[in-house]
């Protein structure tokens, strides 16, 4: 492996493990340690996926301080971002139904009990290893993670036994700041009641907030054969269709996903269902594409490296192989740069800022910044990090030699001051 650090950086690992460590996500730090994915494969397919903020005096100001991010700047939610003037086809986080303001997207986890809630967010965001969850307790109270990284959100994982579709029962507290709903239906469960249930959840919010996203998760899908999986799945979707369509609500905006924690699906759906809330995905589409066009990128990620949640990736088909790949890598880099890396302290950062920061100029105005290249079977990676939060991290094609990186790291470069731009708007 090729390991380059460019412009004074401790490299992506040292700012995930600054951010690891507490400062920038308010996690429950009860929780055991690092991922282990590796154990049973399941592939996945989609069809088309409070806690309080931090005291000012947390080690989260250390990332607050000096220059923010454009990026954080404008998905969060100061009162003065320029937004785009053209329909809202995404949800922004800033949702109409927003109640108190706080501006922050908010996704719930619903469902079944045991279906599988808590274990998805405890390995998506709490970094639990997924044989762990066979001891998380049942879940009696609603349980919020904030997540604050690329872009601040919330996740609330709410107890089974409540019957919030009883008319008796307020739900406006719980719904009425909400961005997306994630159903999630144990596969390998029966599941005619979960489909009632969400069914009903869904015709009512369909009623007092028709903007939420709907994803559904056909979980624990890894325990199931390839050919009983398909017909699970399809059944599930076919189900949930017909019967909102008896109904009344025809061609219900509802996405179906497979997943699982003992894979990569997991991260997969919620990348699906983080994106719809990002109102400039298509730009970063479009980025995306030109930057794979002009280097001959095969595929192409935006990746939240805290999480491992993809922001964007190109337009060219997706599949789960490639996602699994740079998944791993980023893994890889971050356990490297853990051992080697060091932090850049603020005064060196913002004397970077000042000096850094245009195209075709080493230094980085937002972030340290890493590059690493790896041979891999005829491809090779390339990963740069883009800020503190994101990361680059393409699969070349077998005629972009290594030869060339020079130009690859121009244009990366380029891309870097696009997307900035396209954030600071
Ligand atoms: N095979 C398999 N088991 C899973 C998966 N996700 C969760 N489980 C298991 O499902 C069981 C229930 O998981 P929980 O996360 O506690 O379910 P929950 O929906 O939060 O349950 P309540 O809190 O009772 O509502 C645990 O034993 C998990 O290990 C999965 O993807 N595959």
């Amino acid at each position: 492996m090729d390991d380059q650090r460019g412009d004074g950086s401790g490299g992506l690992g040292a700012s995930a493990r600054a951010a690891d460590a507490g400062p920038s996500r308010t996690f429950d730090t009860q929780r055991p340690g690092p991922t282990a994915h590796g154990e049973p494969a399941a592939s996945s397919s989609s069809v088309s996926a409070a806690v309080p903020e931090a005291p000012p005096d947390a080690p989260l100001s250390r990332f607050r301080h000096g220059k923010r991010l454009t990026l954080e700047r404008y998905l969060q939610d100061l009162p003065f971002a320029d937004r785009p003037p053209s329909p809202q086809r995404y949800h922004t986080g800033k949702i109409p139904n927003t109640k108190t303001g706080d501006g922050k997207p908010r996704l719930l986890l619903m469902g079944q009990r045991r279906s599988g809630k808590s274990s998805i967010s405890s390995v998506v965001f709490n970094k639990l290893a997924p044989s762990e969850t066979l001891y998380l307790e049942t879940t009696h109270r609603i349980h919020k993670e904030s997540m604050h990284s690329f872009m601040d959100f919330q996740v609330w994982d709410l107890p089974a036994h409540i019957d919030y579709s009883d008319p008796a029962f307020d739900t406006e507290d719980i719904f009425s700041d909400i961005s997306a709903l994630i159903w999630v239906i144990d596969a390998q469960d029966e599941y005619y009641d979960a489909i009632q249930r969400l069914n009903t959840t869904i015709l009512r919010l369909q009623e007092s907030h028709p903007s939420i996203i709907i994803a559904v998760f056909v979980h624990k899908v890894d325990g199931l054969s390839e050919d009983y999986r398909t017909d699970t799945f399809r059944d599930i979707v076919q189900r949930v269709q017909d019967e909102l369509c008896d109904a009344g609500f025809e061609n219900a905006p509802v996405n179906f996903y497979q997943t699982s924690i003992y894979d990569h699906s997991i991260f997969e759906a919620f990348s699906k269902v983080i994106q719809k809330l990002i109102p400039e995905l298509p730009s970063l589409e479009a980025l995306l594409d030109a930057l794979c066009a002009s280097c001959r990128i095969e595929k192409a990620y935006l990746f939240d490296v805290l999480s491992k949640i993809y922001v964007a990736t190109d337009t060219s088909p997706t599949d789960i192989g490639s996602y699994e790949i740079c998944s791993d890598y980023i893994d890889v880099v971050v356990d490297i740069s853990e051992i080697y890396g060091w932090e850049r302290d603020e005064a060196e950062a913002a004397a970077e800022a000042d000096d850094g920061g245009a195209v075709g100029d080493s230094g980085n105005k937002d972030a340290e910044s890493l590059i690493t290249m790896e041979k891999h079977g005829n491809n090779y990676l390339y990963l740069r990090e883009i800020n503190k939060y994101l990361a680059l991290i393409c699969i070349m094609g077998e005629d972009s030699a290594t030869e060339r990186k020079a130009l690859i790291d121009y244009n990366v470069r380029v891309f870097q001051e696009a997307l900035n731009r396209v954030f600071s708007r």
